[in-house]
């Protein structure tokens, strides 16, 4: 796997572990997600390659199979496009109903989540906070500290990921900051 991304001592750790296994690691930059900031204005003036997050996955069964899990570190840069702080795309799972544990490992953040009537809650994510996102449930992480958000994933490996509706229709919520507070603008 790629050491260059892993930086922070406890991320290493966990990473160091994955050493010689099946592990895939992708960067998501700007201009990956140009849909899911709001400021278009302020999107355009950043660099399209700086780089939003930071993914590496473990699979140990095959992509879809049933009864397996997959697990996955993931590294949220700090930055803001206009007030909106960097976050990962968000999504539901293909296979609805299964569900997913994130937890926090460093920095400072936000859990959002959203039910299939667009009703959306958040759950702070800190240094050893655990979360249990059910089924039917999209989620995004959402770095709202100045350090590097890094967090865990362990999830079903027949879920699958649906990004296609969060991309069309995105959360009914958005995280901001303004006048150097942080709100969250439900739409
Ligand atoms: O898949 P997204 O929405 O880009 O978010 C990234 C994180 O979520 C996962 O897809 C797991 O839900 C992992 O790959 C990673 O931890
Ligand atoms: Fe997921």
């Amino acid at each position: 796997m790629r050491q260059g991304i892993i930086q922070s001592s406890k991320m290493f750790l966990v990473a160091n572990r994955l050493e010689g296994k099946k592990v895939e690691s992708s960067i998501r930059y700007l201009s990956d997600m140009e849909a899911v900031f709001m400021d278009k204005v302020a999107f355009s003036a950043l660099d399209p390659q700086q780089p939003v997050y930071e993914v590496d996955c473990y699979f140990p069964v095959a992509d879809n199979k049933s009864g397996g899990l997959f697990f996955g570190l993931t590294r949220i840069f700090p930055g803001k496009v206009g007030g909106e702080f960097f976050m990962t795309k968000g999504h539901f799972h293909s296979n609805n109903d299964t569900a997913e544990f994130y937890w926090g490992i460093k920095g400072k953040g936000l859990l959002l989540f959203m039910d299939k009537t667009r009703k959306v809650w958040a759950e702070e994510m800190t240094e050893g906070s655990v979360h249990y996102i059910p089924g039917n449930t999209a989620h995004r992480v959402i770095n709202t500290g100045v350090e590097m958000l890094s967090f865990g994933a362990c999830w079903p490996s027949d879920a699958g990921h649906d990004y296609g509706s969060i991309e069309k229709e995105g959360f009914s919520a958005r995280v901001v900051e303004k006048d150097g507070k942080l709100i969250i603008i439900e739409e």
